[in-house]
């Protein structure tokens, strides 16, 4: 199959009156008029990839709950009204949550389930303005639709000077120092420290902050290993890191730095167990996260002399308590979670995140997101029309279901002359998604939860490619769905094999529906649609056209398919208006027409 094998006619005509057809075909199966109409473009909807501004065009509202660079404030405020609210409870927070459409924060808020549940769907984007997402309940966000996008770039630098501070400041001894002297001592014997040069240093996570550690170690003369089972050898190679096993980097270090994130599978990874296969005397940095360490086994380790210092700027809980062991003990240095706080590294953490929150908020997809798939900006531009094809055809689809919400199994058939992995379809499947839920529910669906909401609802999506000849100018020549064991509520929607069928495809950037069941059609998607089921005969586009004009019902587009003259056909009608109940009734009334569906897209 190929377009040119389409034998869809559509003529650029005026009033339905002087319709003249002139064919290539010596049978045409489908006829189309197209006609001059206040809304002919494309609506101007935005793509809701994710997220959108107030459909009302008032601004959003953003709300900062944990003190930001100016900067990225200010970027916020061109675009939105913003609600710098430092230092809010919990319950605080739930009820502001509801007015807002995005929040933005950093390590010391928790994002829980309780705050998407209070939000009560308005809640867009959480931007956290650093690293680490493990205050963001990701699951929650993503059940809600909330996208989550992070800064992670601009604070690594940050991270890894702190980290590097922490080692030389640990192994001299200069907090204690500093300490003793501003208490009037002068004890130069008891803080005499260790040399970093020649020393092992282990660093675990070997990502961002993790490699610029190492670099940096490197430059003082360190031995530096890694462990990370999801770094690549050559990245390591490259800076003079070997990487090695986790068991190995705890029995050869002589210092170990953390940089992995805290997930259920690094939590406590350091523990009594661990602690035990260590190096008698090893001293550990920690600028990731608390719960990376089991703290009380950290305590147990330096009372029995296996850990000789820690240096920690993160903790299990933050602040920790006042009395803590740990804290308190005279072999850790500590800092209250200072790793991202340099002015230069908070300034480019604002703007990278304002940058993300405003850009999800305008539709956009960001390329920070954290549970939503990563597609680039030129695809997005390329496959754009034809994601507003795939939601109206799913749209479509659904509405041509008698009692819609039985839908269960969707296949969708994508026709392309593109190689499979040239044709990222994950936006298409969503919009598809969204399209066959939301006008049979009040879900919003959209990129991030599309997916998710599918199979919550029980809603199984296949997803078919058919390799077409010829050259691949566009992403995608024609989109199917169907929907099968269903009624149709349009007996002619039903295709052979008695599945719902639309078809569709994108012509000078616009969708058009172009098949339901076996009739081809040719009718932008836009607006609302008429579908009859008639008998083929001369004046019924005039008959219908005038029952819909007589009522003000402006027409923009018309096309009639049909098997063969003067037997069935279909005749598929754009409507910018909605027909009244009595303007429908009056359709349905002409003797020819068998059946008529009104669907809105
Ligand atoms: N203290 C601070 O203010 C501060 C600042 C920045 C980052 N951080 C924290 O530092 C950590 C690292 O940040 P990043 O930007 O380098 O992140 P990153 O994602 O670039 O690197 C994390 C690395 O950890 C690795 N990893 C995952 N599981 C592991 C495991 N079980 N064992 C070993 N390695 C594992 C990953 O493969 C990845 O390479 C994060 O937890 C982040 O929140 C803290
Ligand atoms: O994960 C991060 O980016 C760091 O821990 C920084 O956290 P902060 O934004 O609370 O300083």
């Amino acid at each position: 199959m190929s377009a040119a094998a389409s034998s869809a006619i559509s003529v650029a005509a005026n009033p339905l009156k002087s319709l003249s057809l002139s064919s290539r075909s010596p049978l045409p199966t489908a006829i189309s008029v197209a006609i001059p109409s206040r809304n002919r473009d494309i609506p101007r909807r935005r793509l809701i990839l994710v997220a959108c501004t107030a459909g009302d065009g008032s601004k959003p509202t953003i709300l900062v709950a944990e003190k930001l660079g100016e900067a990225g404030v200010k970027l916020l405020e061109d675009f939105a009204n913003v609600d710098c609210s430092y230092n809010m409870t919990p319950e605080e927070l739930n009820t502001k949550i509801s007015l807002c459409d995005a929040l933005i924060v950093r390590s010391g808020t928790k994002v829980g389930r309780e705050v998407f549940e209070s939000s009560r769907g308005r809640l867009k984007v959480v931007g956290r303005a650093g690293v680490g997402i493990d205050n963001v309940d990701l699951s929650a966000a993503t059940e809600f639709g909330c996208l989550v996008v992070n800064a992670p770039t601009a604070n690594t630098i940050a991270a890894a000077e702190h980290g590097i501070a922490l080692l030389a400041a640990m192994a001299r001894n200069v907090a204690q120092a500093d300490a003793s002297v501003k208490a009037g001592e002068w004890k130069r014997n008891k803080y005499v420290g260790v040399s970093l040069v020649g020393k092992t240093l282990a660093v675990l996570g070997f990502g961002k902050v993790g490699t610029e550690v190492a670099r940096r170690a490197k430059g003082l003369g360190m031995r530096v290993i890694a462990h990370d089972p999801y770094a690549p050898a050559d990245r390591a190679h490259a800076i003079g890191v070997e990487l090695v096993s986790f068991d190995e980097a705890l029995a050869t270090a002589d210092f170990i730095s953390l940089h992995m994130p805290l997930t259920p599978a690094t939590s406590k990874i350091l523990n009594d167990e661990t602690f035990a296969k260590m190096k008698k005397g090893v001293r550990i940095v920690n600028v990731a996260r608390g719960g990376v360490i089991d703290e009380d086994a950290l305590v147990r380790a330096l009372d029995a002399g296996i850990v000789a210092q820690a240096a920690l700027d993160v903790f299990t809980k933050e602040p920790p308590a006042k009395d803590s062991k740990l804290v308190q003990h005279e072999r850790v240095t500590v800092t209250p979670h200072l790793g991202a706080s340099t002015m230069e590294a908070q300034e480019g953490v604002a703007i990278e995140i304002a940058e993300a929150v405003v850009g999800a908020l305008n539709g956009e997809l960001a390329a920070t997101a954290v549970n939503a798939p990563m597609v680039s900006a030129e695809v997005l531009t390329e496959l754009k029309p034809y994601v507003i094809l795939a939601e109206k055809l799913g749209r479509l689809a659904v509405q041509l279901v008698a009692g819609g919400s039985g839908v269960k199994n969707v296949k969708v058939s994508y026709t392309s002359a593109r190689a499979t992995d040239d044709l990222d379809t994950r936006l298409l499947r969503a919009m598809i998604t969204k399209g066959i839920i939301e006008p049979i529910s009040d879900v919003y669906v959209n990129l991030v939860n599309a997916d998710f909401t599918a199979k919550q609802r029980g809603l199984r999506l296949s997803e078919e490619r058919v390799l077409l000849d010829g050259s691949p100018e566009n992403p995608l020549e024609t989109i199917t769905v169907q929907l099968s064991n269903v009624e149709s509520k349009f007996a002619s929607s039903l295709s052979e094999s008695g599945e719902v069928k639309v078809e569709g495809r994108v012509k000078d950037g616009v969708p058009h529906l172009t098949k339901v069941g076996s009739f081809e059609v040719d009718v932008t998607l836009e607006g609302s649609i008429i579908l009859c089921r008639q008998v083929d005969q001369p004046g019924m586009i005039g008959t219908v056209g005038s029952i819909l004009g007589g009522s003000n019902v402006n027409v923009s587009f018309m096309s009639v398919g049909r098997i063969a003259p003067r037997k069935q056909a279909i005749m598929a009608i754009g409507v910018d208006d909605q027909p009244s109940k009595e303007t429908l009734k009056k359709i349905g009334e002409i003797p020819a027409v068998e059946e008529f569906v009104f669907l809105k897209l």
